[in-house]
């Protein structure tokens, strides 16, 4: 049988520095056996990268948390990309990845560089001390995100306790997902609101989607429930891959020296930002027959958790895996995953890394920790609650 691992991977220990645990399982073998929920671990890159190129062996679903669809019901719809496999997953994923590709992003350039630029100088003329989460990383993609999607200003903020209970719910029943439930039934309603086509405007991504449904590329039917997958994927995950990357940039100055130098060097840093903190930590699969790995076989039938922040730290693949280097060429990094559902909204979350990593850049001279960090805890996110910073202009 496969080396053994007692430790809760959803417990605030482990939440607040996993460092110990993905070195514990990367160690133990290519595969772990974890006894607190009974399922399985890979933690090195090689088999959590095989895992995730290979669809049809590490189904998608049968859900990627530890809820097992083939026994339990799924809390909400399942998403149509993220809980599919092939053949449903398909035609959503093509609608998506048009509705995100080079025309969006040759669209929003402009806009998105100049909204950065002013919400940088807004903040900066506040003084030079200030919550880098707040200030940019939550603020910059609620306020560009959302607008390019299509919905109404009024309650947007919403979609940060929507992402958060969405991403906790991957994880078991603890008390972080007992902490989301109280306001689930009004945000529920909310986001489901926010996906019908009299609401979206009419000329953003959202609206794209319904005219993708009007061609019959999908369904009236899966329309909706494409737009709500933009809104659950793409705020959270964009706000603490920026976090991460302010973090990495604050605590790091001589990267941030390299960046004001080479201002082309922002969406490395925003990549190598991914791999060296994974925003998204873990992602289940369930296995669709006996799979071997190693020397020992998953049942099939089995959850397996893929352990993509340990994947992105595994000096097997890696070199100085713990270090942020900006001169490391990052790519091949699980951050976005790998394979038929790696993330579609990836060139989104860069375009809105490069635009404000660029006004930064343009404007602030040295960027150094102010006080203690804190962390947010969530049972798939790494993230943070503050990141207090001082700035120098110049
Ligand atoms: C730093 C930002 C982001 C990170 C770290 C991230 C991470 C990921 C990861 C790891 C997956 C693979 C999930 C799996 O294999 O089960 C994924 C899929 C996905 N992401 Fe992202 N994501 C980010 C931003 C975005 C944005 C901005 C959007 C929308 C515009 C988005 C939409 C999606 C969707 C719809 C999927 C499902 C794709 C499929 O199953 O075919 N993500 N993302
Ligand atoms: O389709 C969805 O609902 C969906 C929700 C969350 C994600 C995370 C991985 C970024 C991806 C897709």
């Amino acid at each position: 049988a496969p080396p053994v691992d007692p430790t809760d991977p959803f417990g605030h220990d482990v939440l607040e520095d996993p460092l110990p645990l993905h070195a514990a399982l990367r160690d133990a073998g290519p595969l772990v056996h974890l006894t607190e929920y009974d399922v399985y671990a890979l933690a090195r890159y090689r088999e959590v990268h095989a895992a995730l190129v290979d669809w049809q062996a590490f189904q998608s679903g049968a859900g990627v948390g530890l809820s097992n669809f083939r026994h339990e019901e799924p809390w909400r719809p399942a998403s149509l990309l993220l809980e599919n496999d092939p053949p449903r997953h398909d035609a959503p994923r093509r609608v998506l990845r048009a509705v995100l590709g080079p025309g969006a992003l040759r669209r929003l350039r402009d806009a998105w560089f100049a909204d950065a630029r002013e919400l940088v100088d807004r903040v900066l003329a506040d003084g030079d001390e200030f919550d880098a989460v707040a200030r940019l990383a939550e603020a910059f993609p609620l306020r560009v995100f959302p607008d390019a999607v299509g919905i109404p200003r009024e309650g947007r903020e919403q979609l940060l306790p929507l992402g958060d209970h969405n991403f906790n719910a991957f994880g078991p029943p603890n008390d972080l997902v007992r902490k989301g439930e109280p306001r689930l039934p009004e945000l529920s309603a909310w986001v489901a609101s926010r996906c019908r086509r009299d609401t979206l405007s009419g000329d953003g991504i959202g609206a794209r989607i319904w005219a993708a449904a009007d061609r019959g590329d999908i369904t009236a039917e899966q329309a909706p429930l494409v737009v709500r997958s933009l809104l659950l994927a793409g705020v959270d995950t964009t706000v603490h891959g920026l976090s991460a990357t302010l973090y990495a940039l604050a605590t790091h100055p001589d990267q941030w020296r390299r960046l004001r130098e080479q201002p082309h060097l922002a969406r490395a840093a925003f990549d190598e930002a991914v791999r060296w903190e994974s925003p998204v930590q873990t992602f289940f699969r369930t296995t669709t027959t006996d799979v071997r790995v190693g020397d020992h076989v998953v049942p099939d039938g089995r959850k397996v958790l893929l352990f993509l922040g340990a994947a992105n730290r595994d000096p097997r693949r890696w070199e100085d895996p713990d270090s942020f280097d900006l001169s490391r060429d990052p790519s091949g990094h699980v951050g976005f995953g790998m394979g038929i559902h790696q993330c579609v909204g990836q060139h989104i979350a860069r375009l809105e890394a490069e635009a404000l990593l660029t006004a930064l850049a343009g404007r602030v001279r040295s960027i150094e920790l102010a006080a203690p960090t804190v962390r947010h805890h969530n049972n798939t996110l790494r993230a943070w609650g503050s990141i207090p910073v001082r700035v120098r202009l110049g």
